[in-house]
């Protein structure tokens, strides 16, 4: 409706959080923003999941980010139409929104909708992020999100992989 969506994250809103994540992080926040909000929750996830493999995610994720490949979408969101605000959760993948992000907003329609977007990265920073948001939902709404420095999967594995090379079993 046209005027609960002016109003953008007002109370009497219907929200929807919508969010993708691989390791954890964006997903405690979107946890946290549909009970503060009793807000439904809704996780993008790829129809074919990424590799549990760190490193042939990121090379993957790069070719699809390099050919502006949209990955089909194992679900989507029935009647989007319905919300006034979408809280759009991911996590920086090579300096951009990962290429589910995209899928996922060509796949529903925002427009007049409002977007919140909330992102966490590696401490790299947004990048392009927002604006690939904006280039692929251009009559939505983005107002001011929430962006968080997180864990680096990466860097997690490698401490585990020095550890597991020096631990003592006996
Ligand atoms: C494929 C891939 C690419 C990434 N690229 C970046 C990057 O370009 N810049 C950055 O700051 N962090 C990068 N990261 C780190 C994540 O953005 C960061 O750890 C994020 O919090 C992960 O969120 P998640 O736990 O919800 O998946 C990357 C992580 C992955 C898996």
């Amino acid at each position: 409706g046209g005027s609960a969506g002016a109003q953008g994250a007002s109370p009497n809103a219907r929200a929807l959080v919508a969010y993708f994540s691989r390791s954890g992080n964006t997903r405690v926040i979107a946890g946290q923003i549909g009970r503060a909000r009793s807000a439904d929750v809704f996780e993008i996830e790829p129809a074919e999941p990424y590799p549990a493999d760190y490193d042939e995610t990121v090379r993957q994720a790069k070719r699809e980010t390099e050919t502006d490949y949209e990955p089909p979408l194992r679900g989507s969101v029935r009647d989007i139409g319905s919300y006034d605000v979408v809280f759009l959760g991911f996590p920086i993948w090579g300096m951009t929104a990962p290429p589910v992000i995209r899928s996922f907003l060509s796949a529903h329609d925002l427009s007049g909708r409002t977007i919140v977007p909330f992102v966490t990265h590696g401490g790299y920073g947004l990048g392009r992020s927002l604006s690939v948001v904006a280039e692929h939902a251009r009559q939505a709404r983005i107002v001011e999100g929430f962006t968080k420095q997180s864990e680096q999967e990466r860097e997690t594995l490698s401490q585990v992989t020095r550890w597991l090379g020096e631990v003592r079993l006996e």
